[in-house]
This record gives structure tokens, sequence and C-alpha cells, in this order.
């Protein structure tokens, strides 16, 4: 069995990145090239100075400096990458549809067929290609398709093999990965082999035991299910805690409640204002748009409501802050603390800050942002792009500000959005005293010790409190 040499992952993105610069670190022999068309990512994660990545997670610079132009390179010259490796990782994005047949619903899949396209042009030796994408079930036959179409006798064996990382830990979840899944053709010679070519890569660093294998269907669903699965915990509990606020139970204690069921357990059970990132609300659109277009309509009823709850639970959080404030926010100065869609990274991709902001400023809220890893501008571009009233219009009404106490100045109410550590030790005497008073505090995370804050003088809202 010929040995992998050099590796090329398509797509320096938040999981191309890391799992490239994992792969390289636990492997010194094979020479690593993440290649993506984006010239600026490209020269960023080139950057001498690492605060300039293009992804922060915490220990990911390290990596980059230890790796970095010794057997991990970052490149825009593509068809090169291409032509040199033995294996080929896809890591592109696959957004909801934006447009046409399955708008705002079935996954985006012309990045993913032009990386086919360009291998089949570009390979002149055997390759195998690997779907690190997350995509609906069956892509790899319209990937195979392509690929074997190009009558120049390059052999391409096609493997899924999904990523589990979470952002703000992803290079831990790479390290310690629960599981490595890897489907592959099982029924061929060719397939076997080149699932213990990839499984022998990742077998550098993670147990035999945890690294499944199945077929390549299977892979491709389990992600989409795993996604699914946990998104909806957070629903549910999402659902509860709208029932302890009308109660006086809390969900806190539910969440722990129940979690002591070994059945249930402890984790992904923490209320909150609402699932963010790329992924959950993406790829459930996507096992909803599946299921419908297999007839499968309470299926996808059952998935869709994952995300009709999760939409809920923003409004719900706007519209109590609104209801609390005396039913007008109008003109009245709040603070966001918080813009990433969850702590640890700077990204904001379906943040729930973007809808809590969006529906605040409806009400002609005059919002202050604070966000120790989010520029100014990718919150501007954020807002702007829901297109629900001009950019001069969230000019006048939002301000960014690098400094917590500048933030919350003059406001009558905080919301605190993402659950950074550093809110939790901030001075909240100082920060009481330089609001309008009465002052709110509306913990969307419920980080903050609510007695506590209670002490100070706040008027202190948590989640399912
Ligand atoms: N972000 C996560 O935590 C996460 C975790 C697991 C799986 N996934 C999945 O991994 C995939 C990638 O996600 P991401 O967050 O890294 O996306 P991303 O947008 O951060 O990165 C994708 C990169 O691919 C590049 N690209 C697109 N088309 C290209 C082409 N034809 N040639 C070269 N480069 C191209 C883009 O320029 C971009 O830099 C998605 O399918 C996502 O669902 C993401
Ligand atoms: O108890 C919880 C846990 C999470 N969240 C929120 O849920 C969202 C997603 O969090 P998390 O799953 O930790 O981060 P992601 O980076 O989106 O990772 C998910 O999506 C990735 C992309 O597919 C998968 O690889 C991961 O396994 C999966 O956890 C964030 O807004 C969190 O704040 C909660 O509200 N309550």
């Amino acid at each position: 069995m010929k040995k992998i040499q050099k590796i090329c992952c398509i797509g320096a993105g938040y999981v191309g990145g890391p799992t490239m610069a994992v792969i390289a670190d636990k492997c010194r022999d094979i020479q690593v090239t993440v290649v993506d068309v984006n010239q600026d990512r490209i020269n960023e994660w080139n950057s001498e100075d690492l605060s300039q990545l293009p992804v922060y997670e915490p220990g990911l610079d390290e990596l980059i400096l230890r790796n970095r132009n010794n057997n991990l390179f970052f490149s825009t010259d593509i068809d090169k990458a291409i032509d040199e490796a033995d294996m080929i990782f896809i890591s592109v994005n696959t957004p909801t549809k934006t447009y046409g047949i399955g708008k705002g619903k079935a996954a985006d899949l012309k990045y993913i067929e032009l990386c086919a396209r360009q291998i089949a042009k570009v390979a002149k030796s055997d390759k195998i290609v690997i779907e690190k994408s997350t995509l609906p079930v069956r892509t790899a036959s319209a990937i195979k398709n392509i690929l074997q179409n190009t009558n120049n006798g390059v052999s391409f064996q096609i493997l899924s093999n999904p990523e589990f990382l979470a952002e703000g830990t992803a290079i831990n979840d790479l390290t310690y990965p629960d599981r490595v899944l890897i489907g592959g053709d099982i029924h061929t010679e060719e397939g076997k082999q080149a699932i213990d070519l990839l499984s022998q890569i990742y077998q550098s660093w993670v147990p035999q035991e945890k690294i499944l294998t199945t077929n390549i269907w299977s892979s491709e669903l389990s992600k989409l299910t795993a996604n699914a699965f946990l998104a909806q915990r957070i629903s549910s509990i999402n659902a509860i805690s709208a029932l302890c606020e009308a109660t006086e139970a809390d969900v806190t204690e539910v969440s722990r409640a129940i979690g002591f069921d070994s059945r249930i357990g402890p984790k992904f059970l923490n209320a909150s204002v609402g699932f963010g990132g790329s992924c959950f609300q993406k790829d459930i659109l996507n096992l909803v748009y599946i299921s419908r277009s297999y007839h499968l309509d309470e299926v996808a009823d059952y998935w869709e409501h994952v995300i009709l709850m999760n939409d809920y639970q923003k409004r719900r959080f706007a519209e109590k802050i609104i209801k609390t404030l005396y039913n007008t926010v109008n003109d009245k100065k709040i603070a966001l603390l918080g813009w990433a869609f969850k702590k640890d990274t700077n990204d904001t991709r379906e943040s729930a800050a973007i809808y809590v902001a969006d529906y605040l400023l409806n009400e002609q809220a005059l919002l202050s942002v604070y966000d120790p890893k989010v520029t100014e501008g990718q919150i501007f571009t954020d807002v702007n792009r829901l297109g629900t009233r001009t950019e001069k219009e969230n000019e006048q009404r939002l301000q960014v500000h690098n400094e917590i106490y500048d933030t919350v100045k003059g406001t009558h109410a905080i919301a605190v959005l993402t659950e950074w550590d550093e809110f939790i030790d901030f001075d909240w005497k100082r920060i009481y005293e330089s609001m309008e008073k009465p002052a709110f505090v509306f913990d969307g995370r419920n980080i903050l010790n609510a007695s506590k804050m209670k002490a100070l003088g706040f008027i202190y809202h948590g989640i399912g409190k």
C-alpha cells in the first residue's frame, strides 16, 4: 500500500485551517498545503503577525508558528497543490442556498462542484478525494460522477470524513476527538484501501477504536444527524426556559436535575438566547429539505421545529427587553455585550446577537456593542446584510466600542449575548454607577451571579429564571 506523502486541502476556513494545522503537527512526514481562492485569507494565514490569522481559536497560533513553512503551507496555487497531492480534502463552504430551487433551505453545492471539476481537470495521477465539508446525503455520487467522466485514465476514490469540531475548542476537539468518522466504498478493495490510508493518518494521534468506518451515505447523514440532535437539545431546554419564566421554576436547576440522568447526560443543556453559528441552522434546514424531497413530510416538520423554537427564543429575548423597559426602547441606549455566536471565537455567522440587535433597532433603540474579538466592520456587515434598514440608519443607531466602560456609560440596559469569560469579571459596581436608573441586565447566557447583581442594585433577568 502506498504511503501518503502530500495532502492538499481546498478551503482555508474555520475547518480547513485548524484541521490541517493539526494533521501537519501530528504527521511531520506529510506535506500539507491548504489552498483557497481568497488571496486575502491566504495572506492572513501567512501573516508574520499571528494576531492577523483569519480564524481565532485558542492554541491555533502556536500550531501555525510551529508548522508553517515546515510541512504546512498556505497558497492560492490550487492547481499545483491538486496536481502534487495524493489525498485532497474538500473543505469549502456549503451555505444555505439564497436563490432558485431550494432557496433558504437546501445546501448550495456550487463550491463543491467547482472543486470536483477543478480536480477532474488538473489531476494526472490517482487521488483520494475526501469530503470534509458537511454535505447532503448522497453528494458523493455527484462528485464521483464528475470525477469519473474525465476519461484521462486517472482513478479516484471518494471518502466522506465529516468534521465534528466546535469553534472555540477546535484544537482540543481535533487533538482529542470523540470519534473520527470515515465513510467509503467498503465493498471494493480500492475503497477499503483508501479508507485505510486515511485511517492511518488519524492513527498518528487518535486511538484506533475511535476511528469508525461506515458506508459513505451513513457517514454523510451522520454529520447532519449529529448537528440536528445537538441543536434539538438546545431548543428543548430553551422551550422549557419559557415555561420556567412563567412558573417560577429555574431552568438551571431543571437542566441539572435532568442531566444527572445518565440516559440524558449533562451536556448541551444550557438555556440561552438561542443557538447560532454557521452549522446548526444550515444543517437542519438541509435535513428538512432532503426529507421533503423524499416526501417524508412528518420527518421534515419534526426537525423544522428545532429551528422555529430557536427563532422564537431570539424574538422572545428581544421582546422581553422591550416589555420590561416599559414597552418602549425608542431612543434608549442599550449595551450589547458579545457579538460572536459563542465565546472564544471571532465567528459571527448566524449569531443570536445579530437578530436581537435587529429587533431592537426596529424599535428605534440606540445600541452600543462590545465584543473582545469581533471587529466593528464585521458587526456592521452583519446588520447591513439583513437589509432591514439603510446602512446610514444602522450607523446612526449602532456604535461599536473597544472598551466595556465606554460601552455601558449612560445605557438603560445591558444584554449579555455571548458568554465571554471576561464579562463575569467586569467591575459591575462601576458599570452600575455609570448607567441610567433603574439599571437593567438581561443575561442571555446566565453567566452572571444573579444575587450579586441584584445586591448591586441591578434589575436582573436571566433566561428561564
Ligand atoms: N465552522 C465549523 O465549525 C465547521 C465544523 C464542522 C464542519 N463544518 C463544515 O465545513 C465546511 C467549511 O466550513 P468553514 O466554516 O470552514 O467555511 P469557511 O467559509 O470558513 O471556509 C471555506 C473556504 O473555502 C473557500 N472556497 C470556496 N470555494 C472554493 C474553491 N472553489 N476553491 C478554493 N477555495 C474555495 C472560501 O474562500 C473559504 O475561505 C462547511 O461545509 C461546514 O458546514 C464547519
Ligand atoms: O448548551 C448549549 C450549547 C450550545 N449553545 C449554543 O449553540 C451554538 C453552537 O455551539 P457549539 O455546538 O458549541 O459550536 P459550533 O462551532 O457551532 O459546533 C457545532 O457545529 C459544528 C459544525 O458542524 C460541529 O462540528 C460541532 O460538533 C457542533 O457542536 C452556540 O451559539 C452556542 O452558544 C447553547 O445555547 N447551549
